[in-house]
């Protein structure tokens, strides 16, 4: 398996860098960024926790580690900061490129069992086992007892990280999520998603709806959800509500905060996400 330094940044005493991989589960180069923090860089380097950020419709390896201003904190922490793309890229489907929500930069973080993207789209099994194995062979991760691996993300990767820390729950310690997609089955974003990766079959949606899983038993760590009230997809596409009602029935923890005045975008999420990497250190520890 081949593996490329595309370029690296000195940044607050650690390296801002990016990377590509040949991956054999989507079968197509994969790029990402990592942070990695003082700690886990140069002579001394030794291993730290490993914090999976996925990204939202239309964003990329790069989107977090350009906008949210997290490394200065992640260095503080000791952190390693993880930025995988979207989805597939080049894949050659009729159509991919088509839309914003479905398709390239709209992997949904599942595995699609539908033609023509069953083939690439296998985000869930790329992101829970090929992306942490890459990551321990070439880079300084905690692994005693296991990967210190933890996930969060940001509205479409909100829901990545929500249903993949239910799915997953021996795979990460610690889950947070921004103004995430918290009910798809009952929103057209996730509607649309689900029908194309997934089929017309609903009953194969709920094991990828956040809601539905806590609805069905599944837990996760401690979950930390910031919503913005000036959100413009809150009311049509996120549904926290409806997250927030399952985890009180099911005795899931959940702290979720509505903040007035913020909306969808990285200014919302770059004044809360030391928050989130301060939840993150605490349980990844
Ligand atoms: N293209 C969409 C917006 C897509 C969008 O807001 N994407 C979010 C994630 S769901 C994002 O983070 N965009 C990148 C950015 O804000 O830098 C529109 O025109 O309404």
């Amino acid at each position: 398996m081949t593996f490329e330094v595309i370029s690296e940044h000195a940044c607050f005493g650690g390296v801002q860098g990016y990377y590509k991989h040949s991956s054999t589960v989507i079968g197509l180069p994969m790029r990402f960024g990592v942070y990695r923090p003082p700690q886990a860089y140069g002579p001394a380097a030794r291993p730290v926790p490993v914090l999976l950020y996925l990204a939202g419709l239309t964003c990329n390896e790069e989107t977090f580690a350009i906008k949210a201003g997290a490394q200065r904190v992640a260095a503080e922490l000791g952190l390693m900061l993880v930025t995988p793309d979207t989805s597939p890229r080049g894949t050659g489907v009729e159509g991919a490129d088509a839309a914003w929500d479905f398709g390239t930069a709209a992997g949904f973080y599942l595995d699609a069992t539908q033609a023509p993207w069953a083939h690439h789209w296998r985000m869930e099994s790329y992101l829970t086992g090929e992306l942490p194995a890459v990551l321990a062979q070439h880079f300084p991760v905690e692994s005693r007892d296991g990967l210190h691996l933890g996930v969060f993300g940001h509205s479409m990767g909100g829901h990545g990280a929500l249903t993949l820390a239910l799915r997953h729950p021996g795979l990460f310690r610690s889950c947070s999520a921004f103004a995430p997609i918290a009910a798809p089955m009952q929103c057209p974003w996730g509607v649309k998603a689900f029908t194309g990766y997934l089929g017309e079959d609903r009953s194969a949606w709920a094991a990828h709806d956040a809601t539905a899983l806590v609805q069905a038993g599944h837990k996760a760590p401690p979950l930390l959800v910031d919503q913005g009230e000036a959100d413009k997809f809150l009311a049509e596409q996120l549904h926290p509500h409806l997250f927030e009602s399952a985890c009180r029935e099911a005795g899931q923890a959940l702290t979720l905060r509505r903040h007035a005045g913020y909306d969808h975008g990285y200014f919302f999420i770059s004044s809360f996400v030391e928050d989130h990497l301060r939840h993150h250190a605490k349980h990844l520890a």
